[in-house]
């Protein structure tokens, strides 16, 4: 694994989902960069391009882009570049691409030094359950197929994974302190839905379980009065930590 400027930081990265980039913006302003980071996905970077992770930056917020490329070595590796050229804090890729395809992306970022971002590598999508692995021919559990994938990423020299923080403890375990673990499919007590999720945990939870970053999205986004649902968030987890 390469070494990295990051600290921890704050552990909440806000997933900005909106089909409105003013909206995405106002949300982001009512936010403290101080407490969270935000994640560009698919949605919004494919509507308002690099120039929306650039205002997020102007307003002082890390930016975890998170477009799972998946492809060839050599496209896959020049897209991670491109991530890094945007100055974006972490990117990630798919895992199943490869060991070979997550090995390119790592030598790539390798002339960036400190300034490359935190590459990580999603295992298993949160919303997908075991049933769901067998419908694409895997019959291993959702715990050994993340678990096959993340030694991958680790041998691949990437700095963690994206996975479910029911996963948390296993891989902390097997790939040790410094291999960051990030994880979506959290829901806080106060959100009761799950929406399409299916491996889930509460924030406190998922922190106990060895989680270095939580991606919460919906239970802030939409919540009523968002900054009031990150700051009950924060305060979970700081009685937690206390
Ligand atoms: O890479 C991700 O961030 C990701 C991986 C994964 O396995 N599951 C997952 O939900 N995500 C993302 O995490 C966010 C979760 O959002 P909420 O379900 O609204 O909290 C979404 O932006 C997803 O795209």
């Amino acid at each position: 694994m390469f070494d990295h400027k990051g600290e921890l930081g704050p552990r909440i990265i806000v997933a900005l989902d909106f089909a409105d980039q003013a909206q995405a913006l106002a949300l982001a302003d009512s936010l403290d960069p101080s407490l969270c980071r935000v994640k560009v996905g698919k949605e919004m970077f494919t509507r308002f391009g690099p120039d929306l992770v650039r205002q997020l930056h102007n307003r002082g917020f890390e930016v975890f882009l998170d477009l799972k490329f998946h492809d060839i070595p050599n496209t896959t590796s020049a897209a991670v570049a491109a991530a890094a050229d945007l100055g974006v804090w972490m990117v990630n890729v798919h895992a199943s691409g490869g060991e070979t395809m997550m090995a390119a992306c790592r030598e790539r970022l390798e002339s960036y030094g400190d300034d490359r971002p935190l590459l990580i590598a999603v295992t298993v999508l949160t919303s997908m359950s075991a049933d769901d692995l067998k419908g694409i021919g895997i019959s291993e559990s959702p715990e050994a197929h993340v678990s096959r994938l993340a030694a991958m990423t680790y041998n691949a020299g990437l700095d963690g994974v994206v996975c479910s923080a029911q996963e948390a403890t296993m891989l902390r375990s097997e790939q040790g302190e410094r291999f960051r673990l990030v994880t979506p499919g959290i829901r806080p007590t106060f959100a009761a839905a799950a929406g399409d999720q299916q491996r889930i945990m509460t924030p406190v939870d998922a922190l106990h379980a060895g989680s270095d970053y939580l991606v919460i999205g919906r239970p802030i986004t939409q919540a009523d009065k968002p900054l009031e649902a990150l700051e009950a968030i924060q305060a979970e987890i700081q009685l937690a930590e206390e």
